[in-house]
């Protein structure tokens, strides 16, 4: 149904004419990528970064035109500003046959950085930073050099949870230098303004502000550059995970239904923009009573292990709820850094492991048919 509803979309895009570039927005190229769910269109037009003031009256009346289409409950278009070429072969071209055969994501277009992955989560607030640094560092634990990007520039927490404070060097003005943090490379926007600064940052400028810190930072050489992502699947995250030279992405959850209900829009989004989904991975799985050793299943434990088999992806393992891991994210120590042969960092150890595996068998398949819903 969503197929037939993105297809009007396209028809209704077609009747605005693109003055810049003499034709209409999808003959023009300027339709970057079209996303239905539940009634809501998600539509991203092209622009520059010169030419984002010039663009917007055209986003709007794509804005208009997607919104008028029968079945569409709300639309909203986003301008995102120039892609590598990567991205461009990896986005939806307009008016492919449906179930046609797409190159998936290209090899990572950021020199000196073998892969870029995501660190996802469906909603808020399911330990998704706290993975992305420990998983980080559980690679790091593995020979590999390894960076980390927080892309949550709504709620930045990896210079807390790294114990990092004050601005990046930049001693050329233009490339930044990105902070240590436990021996991982660390960029956030956390860096760059004051903790009680308001950040308001919408649409095109937090584009704009990762696309500085992905490709503005020094980060060669790295074999992995984590991304922690924004929680959620709106605008912003669909952006990232068309812009970003992705090699798969990891999701989070919880066990509770609702947070893998989220968890099943972050694979919709993910596969939506062709990134390969690296595995799922539940956290506060269960809580050992530190007094009396004994299990409980807070939160129901398995659900993310079922949800994985159902939809035949990796599962790459589950952690408990503990206390440990939680005060010392909040001091700065991450656990995998400060007691790595620890039980508590040995989850991390085994989800590294099995993230390397996905990304290898990841890029050794065939290109996958691309299914619409
Ligand atoms: N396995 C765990 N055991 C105990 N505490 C945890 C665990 N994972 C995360 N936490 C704690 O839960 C809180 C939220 O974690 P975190 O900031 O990583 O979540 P998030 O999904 O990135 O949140 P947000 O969406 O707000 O950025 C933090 O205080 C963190 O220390």
């Amino acid at each position: 149904m969503s197929r037939t509803v993105r297809d009007q979309i396209l028809s209704a895009l077609a009747g605005i004419a693109d003055p810049e570039r003499g034709r209409d927005v999808v003959a023009s190229g300027r339709i970057s990528g079209v996303a239905v769910e539940d009634g809501v269109a998600r539509i991203m037009v092209e622009t520059t970064p010169e030419r984002a003031g010039a663009t917007e009256p055209l986003r709007r009346a794509v804005e208009a035109a997607a919104a008028s289409v029968r079945g569409v409950k709300r639309a909203s278009a986003v301008l995102t500003a120039e892609r590598g070429p990567a991205q461009r072969r990896a986005s939806a071209p307009e008016g492919a046959a449906p179930g046609a055969a797409r190159p998936r994501p290209a090899a990572p277009t950021l020199p000196g950085v073998k892969a870029v992955i995501a660190v996802a989560s469906g909603k808020g607030g399911v330990g998704k930073s706290t993975l992305a640094v420990n998983l980080a560092l559980a690679l790091q634990a593995r020979g590999l050099k390894v960076g980390l990007l927080d892309a949550d520039v709504y709620g930045p927490s990896i210079p807390r949870m790294l114990g990092l404070s004050g601005r990046p060097d930049s001693p050329d003005g233009k490339r930044i230098t990105p902070k240590i943090g436990w021996g991982l490379k660390a960029m956030s926007i956390g860096l760059m303004v004051e903790e009680d600064t308001p950040l308001i940052w919408r649409g095109p400028m937090v584009q704009g502000a990762l696309d500085q810190f992905l490709r503005e930072t020094d980060w060669a050489p790295l074999d992995i550059l984590v991304l922690d992502m924004p929680p959620g699947t709106g605008d912003v995250q669909l952006s990232i995970a068309q812009r970003v030279p992705l090699a798969g992405a990891v999701i989070v959850s919880t066990p509770q239904d609702i947070a893998l209900l989220d968890a099943r829009k972050g694979l919709a989004m993910f596969r939506r923009v062709e990134v390969p989904i690296l595995g799922l991975v539940e956290n506060m799985s269960w809580f050992t009573c530190p007094h009396c050793g004994g299990r409980s299943d807070i939160f129901g434990h398995g659900g993310a292990r079922d949800e994985a088999l159902k939809l035949g992806l990796p599962f790459l393992g589950a952690v408990p709820l503990d206390l440990d891991v939680r005060i010392m994210s909040d001091e700065g120590r991450p656990v995998v850094a400060v007691a790595p042969d620890s039980e508590a960092a040995a989850p991390y150890h085994a989800i590294a492991a099995g993230v390397v595996d996905s990304i290898a068998k990841a890029h050794r398949e065939p290109p996958r048919i691309m299914i619409e819903d």
